[in-house]
């Protein structure tokens, strides 16, 4: 554990200094792409106009004889686009890989300039982060980059999970973490074959109303990832970084995708992954607060005055922490309106309605 008084000084020397605050840009969905594969590469500028984060994917899903190819292709890409406010980012291949040195040192020194985090997958522990940290420091300096490298860990081993405070808390680089639903599946030896989302046989189910112990006894299904999410939140929550829902591999099913995206949404999750084209408004509706509840956010700051004390708005009493609940919801729609015209009528039209 390095001491507090260190924690902001660069690790190598000539490496930029790590920043303080993690920068809250719109990052509703992180859009998935495999630069390898020619048909999605080709598509990925025109992509890239729609999302909030490009990420060209290196690890999983990519097949085993086109690492290389895929780790060429995102630097070619990088170089010959400019995405403008959408981010770039990339999933380099897990630590205990045989390509993630040469992801890193390539990624860092030809395209450093154009990525803003590195997604690291399977983190077991703060140690994973710390050596990404080092490294990145020093290929930062041999790149002669000014800005830092983020880093954001994927919660995807039962290890990880455990020890995630730390790995929230372990660099002044991590920016998030997202919710890694099949490898941590398979990593806790839990019996679902989905990748996210629901599973029918995680249910409760009410008492029995009579002899028989099958009849009209009604079932509510659970959602198996309630726990992960929470506590995800909570470690980056206590660290200023951010969190996200991360894929949901039903592509078919649009209305289930939305589902499990809105709940990562109320639970304080500020985006999701799209895997697929199709899922890139579901996330851009879903974490972008509805306009009705971003005019009710607007009246009950205006109404509360200097945010202190308690008034009653419609039935329902307000007071010094609805206020906060309130701007959490009114700060995130100004953020996203600020870059959306649209969604800035939509909430202006929407507070108008109900403030005159
Ligand atoms: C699911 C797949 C195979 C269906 O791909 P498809 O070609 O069969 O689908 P389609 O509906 O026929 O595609 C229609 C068109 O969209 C294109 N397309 C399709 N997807 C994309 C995309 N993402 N970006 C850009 N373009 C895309 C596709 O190339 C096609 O183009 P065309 O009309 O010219 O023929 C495909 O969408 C895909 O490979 N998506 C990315 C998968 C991926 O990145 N997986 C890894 C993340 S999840 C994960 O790793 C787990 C985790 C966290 O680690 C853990 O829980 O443990
Ligand atoms: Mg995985």
């Amino acid at each position: 554990m390095r001491s507090p008084k260190d924690f902001f000084a660069p690790l190598a020397l000539g490496a930029p200094a790590p920043v303080r605050e993690i920068p809250v840009t719109p990052s509703r969905m992180i859009h998935f792409f495999d630069p390898s594969n020619e048909k999605m590469a080709a598509k990925a500028p025109d992509i890239a106009k729609k999302v909030d984060v490009l990420l060209g994917n290196l690890e999983d899903a990519v097949r085993a004889d086109r690492k290389e190819a895929a780790r060429d292709g995102l630097v070619a890409i990088a170089k010959a686009n400019d995405f403008g406010k959408t981010q770039l980012w990339t999933r380099v291949n897990s630590l205990d890989s045989p390509w993630v040195l040469d992801d890193l040192v390539t990624l860092v020194t030809e395209i450093g300039d154009k990525l803003d985090v590195i997604m690291v997958p399977k983190v077991e522990g703060a140690q994973d982060i710390h050596y990404v940290d080092r490294l990145l420091a020093q290929l930062e300096a041999r790149a002669g980059l000014t800005k830092p490298l983020l880093v954001h860990a994927i919660l995807e081993t039962a290890s990880g999970v455990a020890n995630v405070e730390e790995i929230a808390g372990a660099s002044p680089r991590m920016q998030g973490i997202s919710l890694g639903p099949a490898d941590l599946a398979a990593s806790r030896r839990m019996k679902t074959t989905r990748v996210g989302g629901g599973h029918p046989g995680y249910l409760v189910r009410t008492d029995p109303t009579g002899e028989d112990l099958n009849e009209g006894r009604t079932t509510y299904q659970q959602d198996l990832w309630h726990y992960t999410v929470a506590r995800m939140v909570d470690a980056c929550a206590m660290h200023g970084i951010l969190p996200y829902y991360g894929p949901f591999g039903d592509i078919r099913d649009v209305v289930a995708c939305e589902d499990q995206f809105r709940n990562a949404f109320l639970l304080g999750c500020v985006g999701a992954w799209s895997l697929h084209p199709v899922q890139i408004d579901i996330a851009k509706k879903v974490f972008s607060p509805a306009p009705s509840d971003v005019a009710w956010a607007r009246r009950v700051i205006a109404e509360m005055g200097d945010g202190t004390g308690a008034v009653m708005i419609d039935g329902k009493m307000q007071d010094d922490a609805s206020v906060k609940q309130c701007r959490v919801v009114a700060e995130l729609a100004d953020a996203l309106a600020a870059d959306d015209p649209q969604l800035a009528a939509a909430y202006d039209a929407a507070t108008k309605e109900i403030l005159g």
